[in-house]
């Protein structure tokens, strides 16, 4: 098969780690940087130009579409789709996925797990708010924020309030959520590819931060998870329509509640502490699945 991977730099581990192992199972692989691609949107035969070429025979995408260039990226994904190019995680999926809002509105209609979230434009009923998540302790995250950067937790509705009021003064959206103590420092991120957990990894916070995020000094390591969890993850993963997602989950008493879901979720973690290699599951999983003209959207929408 020949296989496009859209990643900005193919010595990220991810992408290389895909590379190998796509080159491994037989498959033709090339790495094109998705903001280096220009495309003919008014034509009846789409098409997509990359150094002077048009970008041919593919049949099959990965998208490793970064956070910051979601509006661009998918913009490529899409036309991927619209030549009939199977992609692993469809354009409008991910879109959805990087919207946090829209993101938890999608899961909390189907009944899924979720902690007490409020968010609000306006900063003119703050306390209404504070009280609608549950009063203090309450974590405040910025929307836009990443890598535990701007998740905030506030243990009095003072505090709360102080927080809200200066992220909005900053004109930033935010979330407010109810604080999971018993979660303990710890998430779950399950590793979703074509509908199964092919691989769990326990994040613990280092100690003093309720964030577990290794970029802020978190640990990670292999874990078992429950049925539950499990069923949680690929039941969220199906909801956003992905079949490659990061699903990250926190034990609450009542359950596992889930954080986010990643669509361009990372192999290095992931790999190095559950021992899988996660990166040949996934070329495993578009060996199987992949058709031309098999999108569920063809970039509808
Ligand atoms: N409601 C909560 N209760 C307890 N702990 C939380 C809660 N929300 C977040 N945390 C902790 O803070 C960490 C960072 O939060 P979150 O994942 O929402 O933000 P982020 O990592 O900055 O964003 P992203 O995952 O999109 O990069 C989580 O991994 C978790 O350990
Ligand atoms: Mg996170
Ligand atoms: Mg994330």
């Amino acid at each position: 098969m020949k296989i496009c991977i859209l990643s900005r730099d193919k010595n990220l581990y991810s992408t290389s780690k895909l590379v190998e192992n796509a080159e491994k199972r037989g498959h033709e692989v090339h790495v094109i940087d998705p903001l280096r691609c220009y495309m003919n949107i008014t034509s009846h035969k789409p098409s997509i130009h990359f150094k002077g070429e048009p970008l041919e025979g593919f049949s099959a995408v990965i998208p490793r579409i970064g956070a910051s260039i979601t509006f661009y990226g998918t913009a490529v994904v899409r036309q991927f789709e619209m030549m009939g190019v199977y992609s692993v995680n469809e354009s409008v999926a991910i879109s959805r996925s990087r919207d946090k809002l829209r993101s938890l509105q999608l899961l909390s209609r189907r009944g899924i797990g979720l902690p007490v979230t409020g968010f609000s434009h306006s900063t003119m009923y703050t306390q209404d708010l504070i009280d609608l998540a549950g009063g203090a302790p309450l974590v405040i995250k910025l929307l836009e924020g990443t890598q535990g950067i701007g998740v905030v937790l506030a243990e009095t509705n003072n505090a709360a309030e102080s927080v809200i009021e200066a992220f909005r003064g900053l004109k930033q959206n935010i979330l407010v959520q109810e604080f999971i103590k018993e979660a303990n420092s710890q998430d779950i991120r399950c590793f979703v590819v074509g509908g199964k957990v092919v691989a769990a990894m326990m994040r613990t916070g280092k100690v003093g931060d309720f964030r577990s995020n290794i970029h802020r000094g978190g640990k990670a390591e292999k874990i078992k998870i429950t049925p539950e969890e499990r069923s949680t993850a690929v039941r969220a993963a199906k909801i956003m329509g992905l079949n490659v997602a990061g699903v990250d989950i926190l034990r609450a008493n009542h359950g596992p509640v889930v954080m986010e879901v990643n669509s361009s979720p990372g192999l290095e973690g992931i790999e190095a502490a559950s021992g899988k290699n996660v990166a040949d599951i996934i070329i495993a999983f578009i060996e199987t699945n992949a058709q031309e003209g098999k999108t569920k959207t063809r970039g509808n929408g």
